[in-house]
């Protein structure tokens, strides 16, 4: 794309609400634009982003086995009447009517809706288990949004909910999503720590929350140093139920829990290992058992013909939280620094002067190779001076930029940086081709 064409509405400065620096940065690399309080616009840029970001969160759901559909974000109260949660569930619920005065909802999250689904459809064990999922939007109406897309009203959520004959099926169930979520974050260049967490409205007695260290994160964690190593991605068998707990085992082997479940006793038996910091929730799963398919009638025939009443989990990713989250994790003094796999560009093309026929007629014919090559790639082709392009190319964060100068072109190289390390190399057009297609 031409810089020229695009919209990308960068600024200098970040507005003076803005007090994270993931927020600032995705105002002032032009990703969002607020359109009320917690309530956002996902501009050119940062759309391109957040479908990178839930592609990572579908394919790594596709592998654990669970299967996508689409929800509606409006929801009836009536199923929320069935499952009881309809009152107590209190302001953070938006409440609407509809012209027939009927009660309706935008949905802050899915377990009824899914329930009611599944109960009209399965009748039988052979239909478990099951696990569905759905990216779509919720809206809770936060007492206090802050912080961007941290903690918005409406925001963008992978939700999924399984279904299994028993416990042990629940938690093989949960289990799969466990890994998967490590396998999400470790793609996005994030090390997110499994903690065990309270269950709040949702519910349920097993539950777990995905926590990136962030020095602005709302929650305060305590953790053993075991957990600084880097993430590492595990190529596993999602049907190997011992296979599984095993992993999982030896993730909640080593001490983490957020200030609502710290064991004081272990942190003392830590000792000298035992970190404390704060991080952001990018995850939160859960195994509540029959707490939504008993009141709501969900059963299945079981192989005697007796009646099941499938035992059940749910399991949340922020899908747009994960972009601060990335940010807060990945980015200096100039700006953000994407990791490449959800960087909206791969590579930022420089023409240092864009009135110099030469610079053009390069810088427009790697444009058009890297086009033909599939490399994604965004072109200042504007009539700026060059401190200006650097300046805006680091702030947007791609992953590589190329510079294509007179005095470079005299020698026949053009430069090859790298926005995290900051290492540049001249190269020749064709050498740079070669390492970015
Ligand atoms: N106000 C918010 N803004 C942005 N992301 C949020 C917000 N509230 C929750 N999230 C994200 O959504 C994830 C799941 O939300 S949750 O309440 O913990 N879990 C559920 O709603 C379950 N029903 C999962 S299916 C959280 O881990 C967090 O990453």
């Amino acid at each position: 794309m031409r810089l020229s064409r695009h919209f990308i509405p960068v600024m200098k400065e970040s507005p003076a609400d803005a007090q994270i620096i993931s927020h600032k940065l995705m105002l002032r690399a032009g990703l969002i634009r607020q359109t009320a309080a917690g309530i956002y616009a996902w501009l050119p840029l940062g759309y391109r982003v957040l479908r990178k970001i839930e592609q990572i969160v579908r394919e790594e759901q596709d592998r654990a086995g669970a299967i996508e559909l689409l929800m509606p974000t409006i929801q009836s109260a009536d199923l929320w009447r069935q499952s009881g949660r309809y009152d107590d569930y209190g302001l953070e619920m938006l409440r609407i009517k509809d012209r027939h005065e009927r009660d309706m909802l935008y949905g802050p999250t899915a377990e009824e809706v899914i329930t009611a689904i599944f109960r009209d459809s399965a009748k039988s064990y052979r239909d478990l288990p099951r696990t569905l999922y759905n990216i779509q939007w919720k809206f809770r109406d936060e007492v206090r949004p802050r912080f961007g897309v941290m903690r918005g009203r409406e925001f963008l959520m992978k939700d999924a909910y399984s279904f299994d004959m028993d416990e042990a099926g629940a938690r093989h169930s949960y289990n799969r999503m466990f890994v998967a979520y490590l396998n999400t974050y470790a793609r996005m260049g994030l090390r997110a720590i499994p903690m065990q967490a309270d269950t709040g409205p949702i519910g349920g007695d097993l539950s777990h929350e995905f926590i990136v260290l962030a020095p602005t994160g709302e929650s305060e964690v305590f953790y053993h140093s075991n957990w600084e190593k880097p993430a590492e991605l595990s190529s596993v068998d999602f049907d190997d139920v011992e296979g599984l707990q095993a992993i999982v085992s030896g993730y909640t082997a080593d001490y983490a829990a957020t200030d609502e479940k710290r064991d004081e006793a272990r942190e003392a038996a830590i000792g000298g290992d035992l970190r404390q910091s704060r991080g952001v929730e990018v995850g939160h799963i859960f195994y509540f058992g029959t707490k939504y398919s008993a009141p709501m009638g969900l059963k299945v025939q079981g192989p005697d013909g007796g009646e099941v009443v499938p035992h059940m989990g749910s399991y949340g990713i922020g899908v747009s939280r994960l972009m601060g989250a990335i940010i807060e994790a990945s980015h200096d003094d100039n700006g953000i620094i994407w990791p490449e796999a959800v960087a909206p560009y791969k590579v930022g093309i420089i023409n240092m002067r864009a009135d110099d026929a030469r610079c053009t007629a390069a810088a427009d014919d790697l444009y058009a190779r890297l086009n033909a090559a599939g490399v994604e790639a965004l072109y200042d082709d504007r009539d700026e001076r060059g401190g200006a392009k650097f300046a805006t190319m680091d702030l947007i964060g791609l992953p590589w930029q190329v510079v294509i100068g007179p005095k470079g072109l005299e020698r026949g190289v053009v430069e090859l940086k790298n926005r995290k390390s900051g290492e540049k190399v001249e190269l020749s057009i064709e050498d740079a081709l070669a390492r970015l297609a």
